[in-house]
């Protein structure tokens, strides 16, 4: 089964009295576990391609399917969403007067027969995702933006999604610090066999993906190796 499958989308938004039209019979699929990287100048559509394969925007024309369920067609998007789909973006998604390790616990009470169960999950996962158990106990307030990004990635983890769609998470940070965590979002993704969507330009990921492509001109064009260092 496909992880994802576009099939003759056509997209378009309105701008004014004039219909712009982003993709004409765009097709695109994604294999389970694959590990994809999109690169693409800005205003190319990457965003909007995310955005549809995590239900947010729906196509005028055509199908997307996540895991073999028709998108068009989801009743309970909301929850089908958060069942599915790690979205993950620069906005860090935390409580900022929780610890790291009380984000990832949200919505678990501390009475709750599971708690040291998932409290135990949740440190393994700060811990294997490089923090250490000083920042893992700190409030997220006070953390650097890189760390506060891996608790974020954590926190996505930690429910467990079939699919990561991440959108230029890193953009805010300098090159290097940017490049280290992501390479623990690919890292840890592969580890758990989960399928990822990666936005970067930044070309050091390229081989560490399955996959490159391209957006341009409203299509999805496979990078061949040779062009990846251009
Ligand atoms: N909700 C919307 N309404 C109208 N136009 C939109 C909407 N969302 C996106 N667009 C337009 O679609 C085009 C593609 O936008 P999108 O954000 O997907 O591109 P992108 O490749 O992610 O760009 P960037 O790298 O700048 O984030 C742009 O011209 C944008 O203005």
């Amino acid at each position: 089964m496909f992880a994802v499958e576009i099939k003759n989308v056509l997209k378009r938004f309105s701008s004014g009295d004039r219909m712009n039209v982003l993709f004409n019979d765009l097709n695109f699929t994604v294999q389970e576990g694959e590990l994809v990287v999109v690169q693409g100048k800005n205003g190319a559509g990457k965003s909007t391609l995310l955005n549809m394969i995590a239900a947010m925007t729906p196509p005028n024309k055509g199908t997307v399917s996540v895991f073999g369920q028709d998108l068009l067609s989801l009743t309970r998007r909301p929850e089908w969403r958060m069942e599915t789909i790690g979205y993950i973006t620069d906005a860090c998604c935390l409580i900022p007067y929780l610890t790291a390790k009380q984000n990832l616990l949200m919505g678990v009470p501390s009475d709750d027969p599971a708690y040291e169960r998932v409290e135990k999950q949740a440190v393994a996962l700060l811990l294997e995702l490089g923090l250490n158990e000083q920042v893992i106990n700190e409030n997220v307030e006070g953390l650097d933006v890189k760390d506060q990004m891996l608790a974020t990635i954590g926190r996505i983890f930690m429910t467990e999604p079939k699919l990561i769609l991440a959108d230029e998470p890193t953009k805010a940070l300098d090159g290097c610090e940017g490049i280290e965590i992501l390479e623990r979002l690919l890292s840890f993704s592969r580890r758990k066999g989960t399928t990822v969507i990666m936005v970067s330009n930044e070309n050091h990921f390229i081989d560490q993906a399955d996959r490159t492509f391209r957006m341009d001109n409203g299509r999805v064009i496979p990078l061949e190796p040779r062009e990846r260092a251009l």
